[in-house]
């Protein structure tokens, strides 16, 4: 069938109806596995998400993307006739992610072919597991919604019940690998950088790098995905497949925004250190970070935007404790942020207000996002950028697309940056930023 475009006006005319069971057997892999493109994963904690095929996409591109996407997800979710007795999880969700700048993109052999300004889509069949059960649901559109609703029920049923687990393969292997900016650029980069900080046209810029490795063999993301929930599993590992071109996929630390009602969570992640050897090494290396003025300047930056940019929308915002998140290759500094809103909002426009925070741009915002995109010789495309979902309620989780990479066949790309405040290091911020390909390129080696 074919999908509805949301920037188009079929949306609001097409009817859209999901249907749902619990299913004793079978996990979102086999989604993964055998379902067609555009697909997704989607886990966090206990709840594992797969989804694939298209009931309707919605793309946008520009400044406006938010507003566009939002707007077309609002108009698609009020067709879509849900059975009152589907519970929250198994609601039918719009799956997807927005570039990180809202220009487009002028470079030419690009691993970002194929994912525009934003892309989203309402998923033909959607597998959700949590603690309590395994659940299906699917959708169709058009003048025969329903019939193709229940009919992708069935078979995804029979499906699930009788694909067997996939036998998980190991890493491909790495058989080069090409890196941009060099270690001579990059101190360029960052001495160029920490002169407009002194200048005092700049408090703050995240400046990125690229890692482009060949592999041995076809890469099975799935697998990856797979091998992640093991080492990462309190991260958003994530796996996007738009229509065409490459996949998008990580398993990242930042949560951007997540909306439940008029609860809104989310968290300044700014400051890193390594891991040590033993755990008495651990906590040195915590305490220093803790302690570390640098670290602290980079941290509160982000951490006092993020409580500015929610401020209009909130009746009030509580700051935790600056704490430090343990992560298997790396260590952050860590403050999480709530706030309850005033009035209903929708998740998109919380995700407009914060997009870039500062742990990913920089200070001032359009200054930052001038410097990086002057500064990087490679297009950013979704990575740090939201990716996640919205449900019908306008409810939804957004984290922040680092700790990731895009591929395709034997080749892909990683990409990870650091901040550069005042009394940055350009050695010590390259190292940081080798620490940060760890959680991709260790599952490719
Ligand atoms: C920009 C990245 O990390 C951000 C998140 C945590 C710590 C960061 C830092 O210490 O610079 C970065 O702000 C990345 O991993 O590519």
């Amino acid at each position: 069938m074919e999908p509805l475009r949301g920037d188009e006006s079929t949306v609001g005319e097409t009817s859209v109806v999901t249907r749902g069971c619990r299913v004793e057997s079978g996990t979102p892999r086999t989604v993964l596995d055998t379902g067609t493109r555009p697909r997704c994963a989607w886990a966090t904690g206990s709840e594992s998400i797969a989804a694939s095929g298209a009931a309707a996409t919605v793309t946008a591109s520009g400044a406006s993307r938010f507003a566009d996407v939002q707007a077309a997800a609002t108009a698609l979710f009020d067709r879509c006739d849900v059975p009152t007795d589907l519970p929250s999880v198994a609601r039918p969700r719009l799956f997807g992610g927005f570039a990180f700048h809202e220009g487009d993109t002028e470079s030419t052999d690009s691993p970002w072919d194929g994912f525009p300004g934003a892309a989203f889509f309402l998923p033909e069949v959607q597998v959700t597991r949590t603690d309590g059960g395994t659940w299906l649901t699917t959708t169709g559109t058009g003048p025969t919604a329903a019939a193709d609703a229940e009919r992708r029920l069935d078979e995804w049923a029979d499906r699930l019940a009788d694909v067997p687990a996939s036998a998980p393969r190991g890493p491909p292997g790495v058989e080069s690998r090409e890196r941009t900016p060099s270690q001579a650029t990059w101190r360029d980069q960052v001495g160029a950088a920490l002169e407009s900080v002194d200048d005092g046209n700049l408090q703050k810029v995240v400046l990125a790098q690229a890692l482009r490795v060949r592999l041995r063999e076809d890469l099975s993301v799935p697998d990856v995905l797979d091998r992640l929930a093991v080492t990462y599993p309190d991260c958003y590992r994530f796996l996007l497949s738009p229509e065409d071109g490459g996949t998008f996929f990580g398993a990242t630390p930042e949560r951007l925004v997540s909306l439940r009602g008029r609860t809104v969570r989310t968290e300044a992640l700014a400051g890193s250190t390594g891991r040590g050897d033993t755990p008495a090494e651990d906590e040195w290396l915590a305490a220093e970070l803790l302690d570390s003025e640098k670290d602290t300047h980079e941290h509160a930056l982000v951490a006092d935007a993020i409580r500015d940019q929610l401020e209009p929308f909130a009746s009030s915002v509580r700051i935790g404790d600056r704490t430090v998140r343990r992560l298997a290759t790396v260590q952050h500094l860590r403050t999480s942020i709530t706030a309850e809103l005033q009035r209903d909002e929708h998740v998109l426009s919380l995700v407009e207000a914060l997009h870039p925070t500062p742990a990913v741009g920089g200070l001032p915002p359009d200054e930052a996002l001038r410097t990086i995109r002057e500064t990087e010789a490679f297009d950013r495309g979704w990575y740090a950028a939201p990716i996640g979902w919205v449900d019908a309620a306008g409810n939804g989780t957004f984290a922040v697309g680092i700790r990731s990479a895009v591929a395709k066949g034997r080749l892909a790309t990683l990409f990870a940056g650091a901040g550069i405040v005042a009394d940055s290091d350009p050695d010590r911020e390259w190292d940081e930023v080798q620490l940060k390909y760890r959680p991709m390129l260790d599952e490719l080696e």
